[in-house]
């Protein structure tokens, strides 16, 4: 979709407001074009010397009326047209939003959190701003400038006095097209160095404690000040194409007002034109010069608007990788959750070197896989492909016997509880942390889930119990705490599989044994995997498998696996001696 359709695609469906908005600031406008015109009139009245108290009156009223009228009709146009640029701002932000939830892993892993905020709150509002602005002001410049032009040629000004005055003004539409440009493409840059600016914020303030930590506070000021001067730069080039445009367009202004006092001022001593027309004239010819300036305005937001529509537009186009098949089937039910992985070679996308070589594994419904290695290894990446957060080769991962590229990608997810590592919480209640997959989860369920992941005694020590809030504004967790509530997250889950990627590996060896032990009562007869480093969390799997470099290099149950002396043996060699120091 283009970014240009995306503004008059609002604009379409709004029009009829758009339509009133414009009318009243028209209407407005020529209402605001009598004013010359009547002074003009008073003028003439004036020197002809039958100015009377009850004229006086009249044209008090008739200028008051004037001036109430503007303001009234002026008000409600703005009033409409800035209503209409917050619905586009609104839904424009919407659309966004529902767009990022359906872009891949690989999208955000390459894009920073910054620079989408970015498009959120800088492209967006620019646009907001050009669309309820520049519609005001052109309208009511143009409106202003044609009004005033018939007015002058209805008022009996000569038709060619008014033509060596409007002349110069034709100079505008070249300066427009020379401009217009180079407005856009240095607006473009300043956005993109606003979009670098708060993605490098973004990551100061989330690692602040590492910088904190290393007294590495200058660099981080000095690589923040890097963003924040070329943004200067960039800025400083933007505002010289502007001023220079806009003090152009002026100068138009005062050189046709230069024309209206010499070939004007001449007619009028020689008694070709009177001195009321005169005075309506130069009024006139005032008039003009603020729409003009205004025109300049609006082109130049309007530019600046074109480069964020652009920036939107990519965005938009941007096509999720991982997409669903025209028919997409449900995943088959728990006691047919079984996995099976053949031949599974994977390679990042835009990377050469497989980080999976030839992968068969098999996983009968209720049965448990271990999987471990050292890192690096692939473990993590196995568990991305049965999410389908990258999409491996067709045919290679099939649950239930179905291929999970064929499964809709609700029901694929809604199958797995996935519980990786470094489990993210939001800022909001541990109940609703935990209640994440079913926000209408009853409290025996919460605390069920919490319990099972040995959670429930912490939770029961703060003040708030459940309640208690997360995050900004609540309580900080410990590494300990934050991956066991995130594990009660998993539990409470209750999918047909249950995927653990290392998500005991910060908590002590005693709740480990208890977690891992309510893990298989709870979890008896389910499909389960456990990634882990530390082998006394798969020892009672039924499988284990040994990942090196991404291949399968041994695999068998715990006691298979130590008889056969191999990498497991010594690892396990190496991690109870490691216990027995501890
Ligand atoms: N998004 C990515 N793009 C390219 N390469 C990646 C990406 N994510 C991981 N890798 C690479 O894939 C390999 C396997 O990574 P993976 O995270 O699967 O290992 P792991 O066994 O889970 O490691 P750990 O035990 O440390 O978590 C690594 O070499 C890593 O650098």
């Amino acid at each position: 979709m283009n970014g240009s359709r995306l503004l008059f695609g609002h604009i379409r469906a709004h029009w009829w407001l758009y339509l009133i908005g414009v009318a009243s600031i028209a209407a407005a406008n020529l209402v605001h074009a009598q004013f010359p015109r009547i002074l003009g009139e008073f003028t003439d009245e004036l020197q002809r010397g039958g100015l009377t108290a009850e004229a006086i009156r009249r044209y008090s009223l008739i200028l008051l009326a004037i001036g109430v009228g503007y303001g009234v009709l002026f008000g409600a146009g703005q009033y409409m047209n800035h209503r209409l640029g917050r619905r586009f701002e609104f839904r424009v932000r919407q659309r966004l939003f529902a767009h990022f939830t359906k872009l891949s892993e690989r999208y955000f892993g390459g894009n920073g959190v910054g620079k989408l905020l970015s498009y959120f709150m800088n492209d967006v509002t620019t646009v907001r701003e050009s669309i309820a602005n520049s519609l005001n002001q052109m309208t009511n410049a143009s409106v202003l400038l044609v009004t005033s032009v018939a007015m002058m040629l209805w008022s009996g000004i000569p038709a060619g006095l008014l033509a060596v005055c409007v002349l110069p003004l034709l100079s505008i539409p070249l300066l427009v097209i020379y401009f217009g440009p180079i407005i856009r493409t240095r607006s473009g840059r300043v956005q993109e160095a606003l979009a670098r600016m708060t993605e490098s914020a973004e990551e100061q303030f989330g690692g602040i404690r590492v910088t904190k930590t290393f007294g590495n506070e200058p660099v981080a000021r000095q690589r923040f000040g890097e963003r924040v001067d070329d943004i200067r730069d960039k800025q400083l080039q933007l505002v010289k194409a502007t001023s220079l445009f806009q003090a152009l367009l002026p100068f138009a202004g005062a050189v046709s007002l230069v024309a209206a006092i010499g070939y004007g001022g001449y007619l009028t001593i020689h008694g070709h034109l009177s001195l009321g027309l005169f005075v309506a004239l130069t009024l006139y010819l005032r008039l003009i010069v603020t729409p003009l300036q205004q025109i300049g305005n609006v082109i130049n937001t309007f530019q600046r608007a074109r480069a964020s529509l652009d920036r939107l537009n990519e965005l938009l186009a941007e096509v999720p990788d991982i997409r669903e098949t025209d028919s997409p089937k449900e995943a088959p039910a728990s006691e047919e959750a079984g996995i099976e992985i053949t031949g599974l070679t994977f390679a990042y996308p835009g990377t050469e070197r497989p980080v999976l070589v030839d992968l068969s594994i098999s996983v009968p419904p209720g049965r448990t896989l271990g999987i471990v290695g050292r890192t690096g290894s692939g473990k993590t990446t196995l568990a991305k492909l049965l999410l389908r957060l990258y999409d491996p080769p067709a045919g290679t991962i099939r649950i239930g016997g179905r291929d999970i590229r064929e499964l809709s990608l609700e029901s694929l997810r809604g199958s797995i509880a996935y519980v990786p590592q470094d489990g993210f919480l939001f800022s909001t209640t541990i109940r609703d942390n935990i209640a994440f997959s079913d926000r209408g989860a009853s409290r025996e369920k919460v605390e069920a889930a919490a319990k099972l992941a040995e959670f429930h005694g912490n939770v029961a020590g703060f003040k708030d119990g459940y309640d208690t809030k997360l995050g900004e504004r609540g309580v900080t967790l410990s590494g300990g705490q934050r991956q066991r509530a995130s594990l009660a997250r998993g539990f409470l889950k209750e999918s047909p599989i249950l995927l653990l990627d290392d998500s005991v590996s910060a908590v002590d060896t005693v709740t480990e044994t208890r977690i891992l032990g309510n893990l298989r009562r709870s979890r008896k007869g389910r499909t389960t995997i456990l990634i882990a480093h530390r082998l006394s969390a798969v020892r009672h799997a039924d499988e284990i498998v040994v990942l090196e470099e991404g291949r399968i290099v041994e695999r068998g149950t715990h006691e298979q696996l130590l008889r056969l002396g191999g990498v497991y043996a010594e690892l396990y060699a190496i991690q109870e001696e490691g216990a027995a120091y501890e």
